[in-house]
This record gives C-alpha cells, structure tokens and sequence, in this order.
C-alpha cells in the first residue's frame, strides 16, 4: 500500500477548503443526485453551451431549482460555463457515465442515506441504528427480500457490482480443481451458483443462506432449469446448532465474512473447518482496505464499513487482510494461495484445514 503512510502534500488554504467540502457534504451529494434526476447533466452534455432558461425549458424544473441546481454544480467541478452557457467537467463525465459511481450513489441515497444520521447512536450502542428506518430486525440480511423497492434494488446492485466483476476471473481458478460439490456460503440471490453451473457441468452447489434469501435463490435456480443441480441449505450461522454442509469439496463464502464481527467469523470458520473433509477447500473472497490497488479503492471499501455500523448490524465492517488472516489461523486453517487484484479489488484467499 503506498498511501495513507505520510502527511497529505496540501496547503492550510486547500486543506480548509476540503474540510467546507466534508462539512456540506450531505448537499453536495443531493445535488449530485438531482442533476441526474432532472436530467441537467445529460441535456448539458447533449448541447453543450446551453443557458439556465434554456435548461430550465428542457427539463421538469423552474428556472430558480435549475438555478441553484447549477450554482452548486460549478462549485463541484460538475460544470463549467463560458459567454453562451454551461459545458459538462469531466468528474460531471464520470457522474454521468460511470457504473461504479451510478451504482454507489443509489445505494447510499436508498439505502444509507436516512439511517446514517443514526451513526453516532450506532457507534456507542454496537447495534444497526439506521435500520430502524426500514424495519425492526436485528440485522439487514432477514429484511434483505422485504425492503422497500428503491433500497432492494439499490442493495443487490451493489453487492452484485463487486461480486460480478471478480466472478470471471475467479472461475477458472477454482474450477481448476474439479471441484464436484461446490457449497455456497451466503449465496444471496444464487447468481454464483448459476455462473459456477454454467461454466462446469458437473458440478452440483449448495446454497447456505438464511430462509428469506434462500427462497429467492431457488426460485432463481428453478426460473433457469437447474433446480437438479442448485440445492438449497437452510441455516443461521449466527445460532450456535445451525446445520452445516459437511464434506463438500469446495466451500466459497464472497462477500460474506464482512457481515460479522470478527468474533463471529471465528466462529463461523471454525464450524467450516470442522465440517471440511480433509481433501475440502475453503475459497474466502474479500475486498480488505490494505489490498486496494489505489486509493480510491481503500476510499470506497473503508466508507462502505459505516455502511454495516449504521445500517448492515452495527458489528461488522471491510477487514484489514490481517484482521481476517489471524482469524483463519485460530481457526485451525491455513491459506494456500493468497492472489490480490481480482475484479475491482478482491482478494482470493484459498484454505484448508491445517494438518
Ligand atoms: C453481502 S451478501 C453476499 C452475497 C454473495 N455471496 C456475493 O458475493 O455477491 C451476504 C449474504 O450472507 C447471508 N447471511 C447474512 N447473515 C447470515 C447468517 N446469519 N446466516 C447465513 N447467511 C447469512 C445474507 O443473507 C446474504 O445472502
């Protein structure tokens, strides 16, 4: 990691000017999104040069919203503007264009936004305050298929952004070793599960996850054709006599061990190696904040942590990789293959069970 080693290079005059960007953050992110909303930056982009009334004609918005709308947006580095009229920035580009950014934008407006005004109260009592705003659970992952519309689609767009990126690379990794019984654990919607089916077809996999997202996973290995060869495997890693997969060849948690706290992933890789036959692998794929090839990266995967504070469980978050090696070990594994800079960040640890 060669960042965050050393005083930031920057004036007291540019370091006060970062600290009024921190300080009216919660508006620079609503007029980001209202720009996109009300369509100003692409019409910007479509005729570059335009004026506000001309703006302001071509979208659903009075002359005064597109007004302040458009102040902001040159204070943000959105746009630019000359004698005729506005021009769109490059970061009003990326806004515009970039997946990652559409993506982490709508699932902090959908899912996060609200709740984390909670953050301090999550902070001092341990517990997913922000939650409360979606419903009484304990955690996310049971109200997961009963949020409202906005957040559900927002919340899978998100975590299926990361996982995607990384499955193509992962695949033939792991199926190096032919593997016949893949386990699946927090298989979420099964859209690992179906990638896996199609790219081996041998291989029969077994989802664990709770009976909410279980269901949805089903359906979707049922809506495919493959019930025959996804099955499903009801358990609650968070209760001590939770049913485990035993034997399986190759077990696979994405995404999955940052939803703990690192107590309760102790525990959780315990019951797996205990349940691992000696020839059984265990793949743990992970973006840790240490491993970011870039700064926006570790910017991204640490922000994402107040995410699991405030509204995920209030106990887990984005691990440092020595945080989760430590861990493994105490568990009575060891990792055999440690690759870094997979998709857009993951980390693929590859364990089995010490001898
Ligand atoms: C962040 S999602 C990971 C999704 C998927 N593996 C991926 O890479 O995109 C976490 C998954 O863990 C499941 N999960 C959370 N808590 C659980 C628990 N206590 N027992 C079993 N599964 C749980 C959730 O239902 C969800 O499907």
């Amino acid at each position: 990691m060669d960042f965050y080693q050393s005083p930031k290079q920057i004036s007291a005059f540019d370091a006060k000017f970062e600290a009024q960007k921190i300080a009216f953050a919660p508006i620079t992110f609503q007029v980001a999104r209202c720009l996109l909303k009300f369509d100003l930056l692409a019409q910007i982009e479509a005729k570059p040069g335009s004026s506000r009334p001309q703006l302001a004609s071509l979208v659903d918005l009075s002359d005064y919203a597109v007004g302040v709308l458009l102040d902001m947006a040159l204070s943000m580095g959105l746009v630019w503007q000359d004698d005729q009229g506005f021009h769109l920035d490059k970061i009003g580009h990326f806004l515009l264009h970039d997946e990652m950014s559409r993506v982490n934008l709508n699932f902090n407006h959908d899912v996060c936004y609200q709740g984390m005004f909670e953050l301090d109260k999550a902070l001092e009592n341990g517990e997913a305050s922000g939650l409360k705003v979606f419903g009484d659970w304990q955690t996310i992952y049971p109200g997961l298929s009963q949020l409202p519309p906005a957040a559900k689609q927002s919340w899978f767009e998100f975590d299926h952004f990361y996982s995607d990126h990384a499955f193509g690379t992962v695949l033939p990794l792991i199926f190096k070793a032919e593997p016949k019984t893949l386990v699946d654990i927090g298989g979420n919607t099964g859209k690992w599960a179906l990638a896996c089916t199609r790219y081996d077809a041998e291989v029969e996999v077994t989802i664990m996850d709770l009976p909410g997202q279980l269901k949805v996973a089903m359906e979707n290995a049922k809506d495919k054709g493959l019930s025959d060869r996804i099955h499903g495997f009801e358990c609650d890693l968070l209760k001590a006599d939770t049913p485990f997969f035993k034997g399986g060849d190759l077990y696979w948690m994405s995404q999955f061990l940052d939803c703990f706290s690192e107590e309760q992933i102790l525990t959780i890789l315990k019951l797996a190696a205990a349940n691992m036959a000696s020839h059984s692998e265990l793949c743990i794929l992970e973006t840790f904040w240490d491993r970011q090839p870039c700064e926006a990266g570790a910017y991204c995967v640490n922000a994402t942590s107040l995410y699991f504070t405030a509204m995920a469980n209030g106990n887990s978050r984005m691990y440092h990789s020595k945080d989760l090696l430590k861990l493994i070990s105490s568990a009575g594994l060891y990792v055999d293959e440690d690759i870094d800079n997979i998709g857009l960040g993951h980390t693929l640890l590859r364990c089995r069970r010490k001898p």
